[in-house]
């Protein structure tokens, strides 16, 4: 498979995103200083051998794996390690791994000796279509996901679908939610192709389907990057389904993952949109059942009680003037954001009880 290039056009801050099967082994041939990879326990079982070969970095931080890692602890405890072992500011660190890997491992960069540089190698397919690119690193703290961190492009992204071989079946539909996202909200084109064949995608065996669908989101999520990298306005299409979605998450206690939230929260968001007349019921059941076909959840149990939801809505970053902002879509393809009255907010995560 040829190797893919997409750019991510920051001036200073640019930065290229290669694509294809193999591309893994570009990681030896990184010349940023001394490097020092950061993976967790899973990835390190199965990929650790080639990471040391083929990255070579001097040391690498291994944590346990999953998002209740992902805390300003863990990331202190890589900034400790660099610093014991003396990484300085010509440094780069390298994140082999999920989203959970890369938030850190870049917010790591962001913050070790006030910033040094990082690369992402993503593992999953959540990575590949959205953590790796744009810069937002960060932690969970118990009050919110994410609620602390820093915006901090890599240097670069080396995305090899060859890893998804290993990735279980739940972690390909985390990947999927994403991108239905990504479809909602700009792209019209690729929702119809994720609705030809949903099966196909989480079996992930096409595989020059799956590194062309990679490759557009790529595309879409670099352009919203390019335009508005610090969120001030059109990047926070990006956040569809996810200020319900991380509530959700939160309140779990991550039993359902970021993927599975998101899904969830796309649908609360459907709701909310069909409610106040801007989207058509049509638009959103074909939003519902492209989820269901890929087994993604589209209902919240009850044991979510709408006042909880809410409420830590309420603390998520969008937030201005003690009202939630919340972003829907008006037609497949076409974003929007607004700031419901609580009334409808809660009115749809009731829409959405089993
Ligand atoms: N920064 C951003 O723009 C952005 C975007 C989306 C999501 N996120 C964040 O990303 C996180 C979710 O990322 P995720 O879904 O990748 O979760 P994750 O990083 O926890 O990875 C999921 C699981 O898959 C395992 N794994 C990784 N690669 C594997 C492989 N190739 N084979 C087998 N197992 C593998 C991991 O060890 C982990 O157990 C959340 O914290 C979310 O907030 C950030
Ligand atoms: O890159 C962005 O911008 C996104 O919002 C992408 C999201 O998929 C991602 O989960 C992001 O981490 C959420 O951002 P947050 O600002 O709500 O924490
Ligand atoms: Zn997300």
């Amino acid at each position: 498979m040829a190797v893919e290039t997409v750019r991510v056009g920051l001036e200073e801050r640019a930065y290229d995103i290669l694509i294809g099967s193999g591309v893994r082994e570009r990681a030896a041939e990184l010349a940023y200083g001394r490097l020092l990879t950061v993976t967790d326990s899973e990835v390190d079982e199965r990929y650790g051998e080639w990471i040391d070969t083929v990255i070579g970095a001097d040391f690498k931080f291994i944590f346990p794996a999953g998002e209740a890692s992902k805390t300003p602890v863990t990331v202190i405890d890589i900034c400790r390690y660099a610093a014991l072992e003396k990484y300085d500011r010509k440094s780069c660190f390298v994140a082999v791994g999920g989203g959970v890997v890369g938030d850190m491992t870049g917010f790591a960069a962001a913050i070790y000796m006030r910033g040094v540089r990082f690369v992402q190698i993503p593992t999953t397919l959540l990575a590949m279509v959205d953590s790796s690119v744009g810069g937002k690193t960060g932690v969970d703290i118990p009050e919110g996901k994410n609620l602390v961190g820093a915006f901090h492009q890599p240097q670069l992204v080396l995305i090899d679908p060859d890893f998804l071989k290993t990735l279980p079946g739940r972690e390909i539909r985390c990947g999927l939610a994403e991108i239905v996202k990504t479809a909602m909200i700009l792209d019209a084109e690729l929702f119809a192709e994720l609705e030809r064949d949903p099966a196909g995608l989480v079996d992930a065996a096409d595989f020059g389907r799956m590194a062309r669908i990679i490759r557009r989101c790529c595309e879409l999520k670099a352009a919203v990057v390019a335009e508005d990298e610090r969120e001030a306005g059109l990047r926070a299409i990006l956040n569809y389904g996810h200020t319900f979605g991380h509530a959700v998450e939160m309140l779990s206690g991550f039993s359902i993952s970021h993927g599975e939230g998101v899904a969830i929260g796309m649908c609360a968001a459907a709701e909310l949109a069909v409610a106040s007349g801007t989207l058509s019921r049509a638009e959103a059941d074909r939003q519902k059942a492209l989820l269901q076909a890929v087994g993604l959840p589209v209902s919240l149990s009850r044991r979510f009680a709408v006042d909880k939801v809410v409420d830590v809505m309420g603390r998520d970053k969008k937030s201005a003037d003690g009202r939630i902002k919340v972003v829907t879509v008006d037609r497949i393809g076409h974003a929007a954001v607004g700031q419901p009255p609580l009334e409808a907010i809660a009115a749809a995560v009731e829409a959405i009880y089993a």
